[in-house]
């Protein structure tokens, strides 16, 4: 008798054609299996009711929490003990999956860094652009049927000269860099490790607190965690220029956003450009109220393209998975794991 297939759990679902066929190739060496569960209470029901046996890995999608809550505390207790080893999430940030949960139930967990860098980049500078010249008024001003608007817009920004402070110097922010620099920006960057010259392409290394004194527009490109959790807060706010710029593309945590919202209302804060935030899909009325700041629904990688690029790099992380027990990109915090 052969051996029976491992099986794959999709929590979420695959959009895109090319990547729903690799997704069905996959069958040739695993059974493909989905939840039933609407809710974490159902999904946990459902594991221990025995649905689940055998699932080696899962490919979970950013939406698939509205199913299983959080991945950590008892999901990863139940599906490790059910053979669960490897969480491959589509997306840059994995801030919804609990590393160390993971860990403790010998779960490794992989992202996708790379195919979303210039999608996310390109919102970044979208945002920026936004909010220096605050276009979003008169944007509102022409829908309502109110030209110009019965003041005249305020006059925005020029990004020609302007210092651009990068903070978190991965993929997301080199590439802003390049594209910012088309603009006739400086960039400066802080990062945990300083990046080599050819990594960095001549971007001045400063210290978080040259970086918050120094830069007219500051842009959050790095994972949320407990350590960058409301890392932008009010004495953060406070060391800052006047009039200066904030861009977020991350994740909405790392700023506090009601701290945010009091640096604009005092003017410390010029404008805003936000892709994500604190509680999505809540947004803190202060930002909604406020006709001169511009925000997206977290639509970063929201392309065809990068969406494509996304799937089919999360399945082969599965697919890796699968044929030799290795994520291709594992997250950083388990790249030691044994
Ligand atoms: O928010 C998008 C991502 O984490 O990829």
């Amino acid at each position: 008798m052969s051996p029976s297939k491992p099986k794959v759990l999709l929590l979420g679902e695959i959009d895109h054609e090319r990547s729903k066929q690799a997704f069905e190739s996959l069958s040739s060496i695993a059974d493909l299996v989905k939840p039933k569960a609407t809710n974490r209470e159902e999904f946990l029901e459902e594991a221990r009711s025995g649905a689940f046996d055998g699932v080696k890995a899962c490919y979970r999608t950013f939406g698939s929490i509205g199913i299983t809550g959080r991945i950590e505390g008892e999901v990863c207790k139940v599906l490790g003990e059910k053979g669960l080893r490897f969480v491959c999430h589509n997306g840059a940030g994995y801030d919804q999956c609990n590393i160390a949960d993971c860990t403790a139930n010998n779960i490794r967990v992989s992202n996708v860094p790379t195919a979303v860098d210039a999608a996310t980049a390109d919102t970044a500078i979208f945002l920026m652009l936004g909010a220096l010249r605050s276009f979003n008024y008169p944007l509102l001003n022409l829908r309502k049927g109110d030209f110009r608007g019965k003041k005249p817009p305020p006059l925005g920004h020029d990004p020609e000269g302007k210092v651009l402070g990068i903070l978190g110097m991965g993929g997301i922010g080199r590439n802003m860099k390049k594209k910012a620099e088309a603009f006739g920006m400086k960039v400066q960057y802080h990062n945990r490790n300083l990046l080599s010259e050819e990594l960095s392409g001549g971007a001045k290394y400063v210290g978080f607190e040259e970086l918050l004194k120094t830069s007219d527009v500051l842009s959050l490109n790095l994972p949320l965690n407990k350590s960058t959790h409301h890392m932008i807060s009010t004495p953060q706010f406070e060391m800052m220029k006047d009039s200066v710029v904030i861009v977020n593309t991350a994740r909405g945590a790392v700023i506090d956003e009601a701290a945010l919202v009091k640096a604009l209302d005092s003017g410390k804060v010029f404008s805003c450009g936000l892709d994500v935030y604190e509680e999505e899909p809540k947004i803190h009325p202060g930002l909604v109220d406020n006709p001169h700041v511009t925000l997206l629904p977290h639509v970063g990688t929201w392309t065809v393209e990068t969406q494509t690029e996304m799937e089919l790099w999360n399945i082969g992380n599965v697919r890796a998975a699968l044929e030799t027990g290795k994520l291709n990109s594992p997250v950083p915090e388990q790249k030691d794991m044994k």
